[in-house]
């Protein structure tokens, strides 16, 4: 089990810092207190550490130069107040890095970009070059692209992925509130959770839409989510207030620690898991439920009993039981038509043996869900 004893000896960090706290009473962006943030990472830095920064704050930056009072509500003006804002934001990014001689990256990430495995393998490759070369990646969601349908929304789920695609030893969440509070932060009775150590510790805890002034977009849930999903791969996790990010980065008693999982999941089952999107779901009989669930067996044709959707050899489908309930997600060896002709007891020429027995999903692809896990709702 990990300990806040680790935070200050971490040395691959992704730090995450919400529009809240780059915003003042406003709404838009507060240039210093991106110059605070800047130099908390510096020293980071001349310490020799890799930091990575996800930085929310587009929109938020492209508010006052298009003379508006509020995050527009309608996509196409989010994807315009991002365009002018993601310029400004890195501009000021760089200015302040520079300062302390550091060289700052762009790099604007879609939930294909995390969701395609070939994808998601360039992503890797070029935040690692980045970082080989002392530069800090800033990553953003690419909004100006993102759709309703294709889009992280907040940045707390992109932030957990970046560090697991990069191997990182430390998360660290920074919004506009000190701590993860087991109820409304502002309700009297309501106090700060210091620290948790699994799932447990989450039960009974209330979390509401974001804070002040609407500007962030998945108040507490999104990130208690996230830090769910980076501790579960191995990576502890600070949330933490920004004005605290100093004593939070070195290991200080603030804010909230999530003790990471003991081990950290094979990548493939990490990404399957948790960054892709399924393209179809498969049910399976109970005696392949246990077979999957207990015994890691594959999948075959014969306890298959509906599929759904439009899949192809080696994408990912979510197969789930006779009630609908989700038990993992896995890659297919069947494409969703042929499957479907071997259920009818279409006759297959090409393969060995009766098509009951043909592999639907393998033994080492599939990522098991815990009972608490979400899956897509239906196929894409
Ligand atoms: N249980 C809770 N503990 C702490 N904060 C909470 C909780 N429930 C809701 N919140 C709200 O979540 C807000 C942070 O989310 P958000 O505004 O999306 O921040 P960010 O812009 O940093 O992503 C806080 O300002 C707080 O009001
Ligand atoms: N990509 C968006 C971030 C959206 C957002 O507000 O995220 P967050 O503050 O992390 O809840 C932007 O840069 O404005």
């Amino acid at each position: 089990m990990t300990g806040r004893q680790d935070v200050a000896g971490a040395h691959r960090i992704v730090v995450k810092i919400g529009s809240s706290s780059l915003t003042s009473e406003s709404g838009r962006l507060d240039p210093h207190r991106l110059d605070a943030l800047v130099e908390v990472l510096a020293a980071l830095c001349a310490r020799g550490k890799s930091v990575v920064l996800v930085s929310s704050g587009a929109v938020a930056a492209g508010l006052a130069p298009l003379g508006l009072a509020a995050r527009p509500t309608e996509l196409s003006g989010q994807q315009a107040a991002a365009s002018v804002g993601q310029g400004l934001l890195m501009a000021r990014y760089g200015a302040q890095f520079g300062r302390y001689g550091i060289q700052v990256g762009q790099v604007l990430l879609t939930a294909d970009d995390i969701t395609r495995r070939d994808h998601y393998h360039n992503a890797r490759r070029t935040l690692k070059k980045l970082m080989q070369m002392g530069i800090v990646p800033v990553v953003n969601e690419n909004d100006v692209v993102a759709t309703h349908e294709v889009r992280f929304g907040d940045n707390d789920r992109l932030a957990a992925l970046v560090a697991e695609l990069i191997g990182a030893d430390l998360l660290v969440l920074l919004s506009d509130v000190e701590a993860l509070y087991d109820g409304d932060p502002l309700a009297d009775g309501s106090s700060p959770v210091a620290e948790v150590r699994g799932p447990a510790d989450l039960a009974g805890i209330r979390t509401s839409a974001p804070g002040r002034s609407g500007v962030g977009t998945g108040g507490m849930a999104a990130k208690v989510q996230a830090a769910t999903t980076a501790a579960g791969a191995g990576i502890p996790v600070v949330l933490a207030a920004a004005w605290n990010a100093r004593e939070a980065l070195a290991g200080g008693r603030t804010g909230t620690y999530f003790h990471a999982a003991r081990q950290r999941p094979a990548e493939q089952l990490f990404w399957l898991a948790h960054a892709t999107a399924p393209r179809g779901r498969i049910t399976i009989d109970a005696g392949t439920v246990q077979d999957v669930r207990e015994h890691r067996r594959p999948v075959l044709c014969g306890g298959v009993t509906a599929v759904e959707g439009q899949f192809a050899v080696g994408d990912p489908v979510d197969l789930v039981d006779g009630s609908g309930g989700a038990v993992a997600r896995g890659l297919a060896r069947q494409a969703a038509g042929d499957l479907i002709r071997l259920l009818a007891g279409v006759p297959v020429t090409d393969g060995p043996g009766a098509s009951a027995y043909f592999e639907v999903v393998g033994a080492d692809d599939v990522a098991l869900f815990a009972p608490h896990d979400q899956v897509g709702t239906g196929p894409a």
